[in-house]
């Protein structure tokens, strides 16, 4: 596992893989996970299975994969359906995101996760970073991208930690409400930041 990890957070739409693209190109390893939400459902997977068997034969298309969008309109209507699904897949994506973070070897790393404090995966990183915005921006922003209704996305940030709350458990902001280049200047000095601690972590062990 490298030494330190750093959570980048914030609700959907808020710009997690812009920042950590930013991140990338200074050459720090990103572990995603949305990437590993999607490792633990292929084809195959036991969790694919037993997705198939609470909620029926519906969710998969004709490949035989998961159909996300039908699978995403039935958890974000019906919260208990979304606790089910959780409760399946947060312990798989948990060990997914340590096997990655073991292999990385930048300085330091970062863990990019919407739900890095809902689902307690801030136990596993150093220092939590919150990319910050304010809700509308974050509403057209989201649904520009995905070509979503804002009502689903109102429902997903529903799912979400309030603004507020996620701003409490942040050691760092990142004011995404600017363009591109604001935000990659505000990592470059995060990112300066970041390799000290880094770098004291390794010299007091
Ligand atoms: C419901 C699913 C199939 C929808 O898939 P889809 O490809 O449409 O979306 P994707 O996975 O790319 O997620 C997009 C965004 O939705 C939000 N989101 C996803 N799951 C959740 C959740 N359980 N609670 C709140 N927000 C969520 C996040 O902001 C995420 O970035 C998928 O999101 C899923 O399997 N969710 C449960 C696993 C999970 O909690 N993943 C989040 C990372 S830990
Ligand atoms: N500073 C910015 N100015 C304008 N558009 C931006 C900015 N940052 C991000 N975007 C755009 O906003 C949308 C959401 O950003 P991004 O995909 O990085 O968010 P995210 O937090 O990773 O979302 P999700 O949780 O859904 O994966 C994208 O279309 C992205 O190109």
């Amino acid at each position: 596992m490298a030494q330190y990890i750093v959570g980048l957070t914030g609700g959907i739409g808020s710009g997690k893989s812009a920042a950590a693209d930013a991140f990338r190109q200074l050459g720090i390893k990103v572990v995603d996970a949305d990437w590993a939400a999607r490792v633990v459902v292929q084809r195959g997977q036991p969790a694919l299975e037993q997705i198939a068997t609470h909620f029926g034969a519906d969710v998969l298309l004709e490949s035989g994969e998961l159909d996300r969008a039908k699978l995403r309109k039935l958890v974000f209507e019906q919260d208990s359906e979304r606790r089910w699904l959780e409760a399946l897949l947060h312990p798989l994506i948990r060990e997914e995101i340590k096997l990655a973070l073991e292999s990385a070897t930048s300085p330091y790393a970062i863990l990019e996760s919407p739900l890095l404090i809902e689902s307690g995966q801030d136990t596993l990183v150093q220092r939590t970073c919150v990319v910050d915005l304010p809700e509308e921006l974050q509403i057209a922003r989201a649904c520009a991208r995905d070509s979503n209704a804002p009502e689903q996305i109102r429902r997903i940030m529903a799912a979400q930690l309030p603004r507020q709350e996620r701003l409490q458990q942040a050691d760092d902001v990142l004011d995404n409400a600017a363009d591109r280049a604001s935000l990659e200047s505000q990592v470059q000095t995060l990112h300066e930041q970041y390799l000290q601690l880094a770098q004291l972590t390794r010299q007091q062990q």
